[in-house]
Order: C-alpha cells, then sequence, then structure tokens
C-alpha cells in the first residue's frame, strides 16, 4: 500500500493557504501604499495690486493632505501689462479691464474641474492707500470696478480690499519663514524688508520688543505652536517711487523753471510738469506757490551730494521713545537675518550689489562710480534695461542705502546680515502668499499630531510583525502536526 504524505492532512493544507494568501495580501497592500499618488491639488490666486503695477500669483498644494496642511507653492505668475489699478481712477473701467489677461491665464493654469472652489483674493497696496487718502469716492469705484470685473471669473471670488501697512508688512514676514520652513520647525525666524513703489514696509522678531513701548507696531502670531512678537512698520511714501517725488519736490520748493539733480546722471534730460509732480499726497502739501507749469530736471550725478538730497527727506530728529528709526517711528534693536525683496532686489540687482559680505564702504565706492557714469554711457552698457528704470538707478541706489543704514540702523557689521531675495524656493517674497495662507487658515496655530512612524516605516513594521505572529502560530499548532510513521528496519 502507498505510504501516505504526514504533510496531506487537511489542517496543515488551510493553514498553508491561509498563511500564502496572508502573505501576499500583506505584500500587496504595502506595494500599493508605497505607490505615488497622482498628483491631486487645490489652488488659490492672490491679486497684488501695488503702485507701481499688479501682479497675479497662482499656489497649489496637496489636495489630499487633512486640514490644508499640506506645503503650498507659487506655480505661476502674471505681470498686468500697465500701470497699477490706483492709476486708473479717472476711467476705473479700464482697471478691470487690465485684469482679464492674467484672469484668462489663470483659467488655463488651474484644471477646470478646479475653479469653482478656487478662492481669488485681490489685494492692494500702497498706491490705493494713497489714492483713498487723495479722493475715496475715486478708490470705491477703482474697486466697483475691478470687483465687477472679477466676479465674471470661473473662480471663487474672495472680495478686493485695501491691506493696511501693518498687514502688509506682517504677510510678508510669514511669507518668507513660511517658504524658508522656518515656522513648522520653530526655527529662528528671519527679518522682512519690502520696499514698493509707493510704501516700504520692515518686520522682525526682537527679544526686546513686547509690544509696550510702541502697540502700533505690534503683532502676535502663534503658529505651530509657537508665539512670536513680530515688530512691523510701514512707510506710507517711503516706496522708491514716492521718495523720488519727496527728493524732487525738496529740490523744487522755490519753483525754479529747471533743477539739476545730483540723483541723475549727467547727461539725463526730461521736462517734468509741477502738477504731475505734486499730485500725489506725499508732497501735495508743499507744492510752491508761484511755479511755471514745468521744469527741466536734469542731472549731474554725484552720490555724495545725492545723499544730501535723500536725507532731507527724513527726519532722524524726532523720537519720543526709547530708540526709533526715523521719523519719530519706534524701531527696537535689530535681530538676526533680513530678507530684502521687491525693488530692493531689482536695484541690487541691476548694480551688481546683492552679495552683502562686501564692506559697506565698497557699497557706496560702486554707487559713487554708477552715478558718475555719464547717461549716455549707462544706456550703451545696459541696452536690455528699461529707460524708465534706467533713470532712476543712481537715486534708488542711493536711496536704498541711506534707508538701510541711515534709516533703520544697519551697520557695517549687521548689513551682511541682508539676504536680497527675489525668491525662496521658486515663490516670490511678498505679502501675498502670506495674505492667502492667512485667509485658507493653512497655518495652524498648534503644531499638528505627528504620526510615530512614516507611512513606509508604518507598512514595514506591520508587515514583519504579521510575519512572526503567522509563524507563532504555525509553530502553536505543532501538537496537530503529524507524526512521522516508523518504516520497519530491514535486516
Ligand atoms: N526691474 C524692475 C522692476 C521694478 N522696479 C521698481 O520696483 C518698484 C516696484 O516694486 P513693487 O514691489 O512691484 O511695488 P508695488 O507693489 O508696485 O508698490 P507698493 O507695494 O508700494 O504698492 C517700482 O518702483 C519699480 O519702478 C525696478 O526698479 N526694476
Amino acid at each position: 500500500m502507498k505510504e501516505r504524505n504526514p504533510w496531506h492532512t487537511p489542517l496543515t493544507i488551510i493553514i498553508a493557504v491561509i498563511g500564502v494568501i496572508a502573505i501576499v495580501a500583506l505584500v500587496t497592500i504595502a506595494v500599493l501604499q508605497n505607490k505615488p499618488l497622482i498628483p491631486k491639488y487645490k489652488y488659490g490666486i492672490v491679486l497684488d495690486a501695488g503702485s507701481s503695477h499688479t501682479a497675479m500669483y497662482i499656489y497649489e498644494w496637496p489636495a489630499e493632505k487633512d486640514n490644508n496642511t499640506g506645503r503650498v507653492e507659487q506655480t505661476h505668475c502674471c505681470k498686468v501689462s500697465g500701470s497699477g489699478i490706483s492709476d486708473y481712477a479717472s476711467d476705473p473701467k479700464l482697471a478691470g479691464e487690465s485684469l482679464k489677461a492674467c484672469m484668462r491665464d489663470a483659467e488655463r493654469f488651474v484644471p477646470s474641474e478646479r475653479h469653482e472652489e478656487t478662492p481669488l483674493y485681490l489685494g492692494a497696496t500702497a498706491g490705493m492707500r494713497l489714492l483713498n487718502i487723495k479722493d475715496s469716492a475715486a478708490s470705491d469705484r477703482v474697486f466697483q470696478a475691478v470687483s465687477e470685473s472679477l466676479q465674471k471669473s470661473p473662480f471663487s471670488f474672495q472680495g478686493a480690499r485695501i491691506l493696511s501697512g501693518q498687514e502688509e508688512g506682517a504677510f510678508g514676514w510669514v511669507t518668507v519663514n513660511y517658504l524658508d520652513d522656518r515656522l513648522e520647525q520653530g526655527l529662528e525666524t528671519t527679518g522682512a524688508l519690502d520696499l514698493g513703489g509707493a510704501s516700504t514696509q520692515i518686520s522682525f522678531i526682537s527679544d526686546s520688543f513686547d509690544g509696550s513701548e510702541s502697540p502700533s507696531n505690534y503683532v502676535a502670531f502663534r503658529l505651530y505652536g509657537n508665539d512670536y512678537n513680530l515688530y512691523t512698520h510701514s512707510f506710507l511714501c517711503y516706496g522708491k517711487d514716492q521718495a523720488l517725488r519727496m527728493a524732487l519736490a525738496h529740490q523744487t520748493q522755490s519753483g525754479p523753471g529747471s533743477i539739476v539733480d545730483p540723483c541723475f546722471n549727467n547727461g539725463y534730460s526730461a521736462v517734468k510738469n509741477y502738477s504731475v509732480l505734486y499730485e500725489s499726497p506725499c508732497v501735495s502739501g508743499r507744492k510752491p506757490s508761484s511755479a511755471p507749469q514745468t521744469f527741466t530736471h536734469t542731472g549731474k550725478g554725484n552720490f555724495y551730494e545725492c545723499q544730501e538730497v535723500v536725507k532731507s527727506i527724513f527726519n532722524f530728529t524726532e523720537c519720543k521713545y526709547s530708540q526709533c528709526s526715523f521719523n519719530g517711528i519706534f524701531q527696537p534693536t535689530l535681530q538676526g537675518t533680513y530678507g530684502a525683496f521687491s525693488a530692493y532686489y531689482f536695484v541690487m540687482k541691476f548694480l551688481n550689489l546683492t552679495d552683502t559680505s562686501v564692506p559697506l564702504q565698497s557699497v557706496k565706492e560702486a554707487l559713487a562710480r554708477l552715478c558718475a557714469t555719464p547717461f549716455d554711457t549707462l544706456k550703451k552698457q545696459h541696452p536690455e534695461v528699461k529707460l524708465k528704470f534706467l533713470n532712476e538707478y543712481c537715486f534708488s541706489g542711493t536711496y536704498i542705502f541711506t534707508l538701510l543704514t541711515e534709516g533703520y540702523n544697519f551697520t557695517s557689521r549687521t548689513f551682511s546680515d541682508i539676504k536680497f531675495i527675489k525668491k525662496i524656493k521658486g515663490s516670490d517674497a511678498g505679502w501675498t502668499l502670506g495674505y492667502m495662507l492667512n485667509l485658507t487658515n493653512m497655518i495652524p496655530a498648534e503644531a499638528p499630531d505627528t504620526p510615530l512612524l512614516p507611512h513606509a516605516g508604518y507598512v514595514s513594521v506591520i508587515t514583519v510583525i504579521a510575519l512572526v505572529l503567522f509563524v507563532l502560530f504555525i509553530l502553536s499548532l505543532r501538537p496537530l502536526w503529524p507524526r512521522c510513521s516508523q518504516k520497519p528496519q530491514i535486516v
């Protein structure tokens, strides 16, 4: 009779089959879990309606993350052609029209199935702050026109409004520190220096500042479980275009028919209109009573004389606090590193001065050389640069140098703490990202609970444990294992 294989009992076969199925199931789950998911994103759009121009930013973040905690990145930027919306006060409809090309761009960059749920914000800064001061009805009409235009887009329009200077400064600080991963990791933060066309912002954390000395400069945040006492100040009229107006106003106080300006290169010449120069609220109170309609503005290019003109637009003496930056505004002791963006970057990049490890004296010498360059030579050296920017680099460089050193009190030791930046990890530095993160509750106040193990580690551990349990189970069934029958010995 054929001997029966002792392993061919129903019980061992069932155990073996269950075991194989369990292992196959575990391996399949582990593989599927670790397979990269098809990326699905959510989107947010912010329009930065600045004084000199409007820019549209599209942000995206992974859709599958709980509570929108995924990392937010800028995927697209569209520069609206033409000037800032505040320049359309006399024809507001055009302000709305001007946004259309970028909105069409957004329709292509955001997948159509996401259009309806994508929030769209418009935030206006110092240009509209000034228009609101000058003519609030005109400012309302501009908002009406841009809102009507944006309501027609397929996105979820959340409104258009003017940001306060404090918001602009604070959201710029949030952006820089979010992109640098300093908030989530609770690292030492970076200060933010923003130079626009009509205002400039300085925001930083200083251990010596708790808001008590100057509450209007204080913003408190609790982000990812950490408390921040932020110092921030926005100087209206100290953006570089309005600062230039103030410098020109200083030089035209007696209403002359021509001025020779040390802040413009030798060979520069233009005829300017008194009414246009003095139409801004930053200078309107100082319009000379008896002036011709126009004046001839020529350059002589002298950095040291230009610095004297630039200094005249600051008040360095008045201060009712323990310490001030300028114009009687409190500023705590500078601390840590700083990211300087917007016009700080544009100007310093052109001047090849973004490397702050060079001594401050060398920066001064480079500016002196630039200002002393005849305008014709400058044009030949930089045929690719738009004339409206090239005209002003001597003034702009001198202004930035003076604002940083005499205004904010950066010294030859602390100047190297400044980094001139445009983007951080692909996203533009500016207030827009911080604004959107805040409005979409993307930064939690408390640190999210982190799982003990990363996902892949978790799958591996349960697989190993399951295998061990399976082997133990098999071993525990040992008494049921069929015994080998003793074969009769053949002698
Ligand atoms: N290549 C460039 C581009 C811009 N600019 C200058 O940079 C300033 C604009 O900076 P921006 O951050 O765009 O300011 P706005 O948002 O327009 O102004 P604000 O925030 O004050 O409303 C303007 O003076 C513009 O002339 C420059 O010097 N070089």
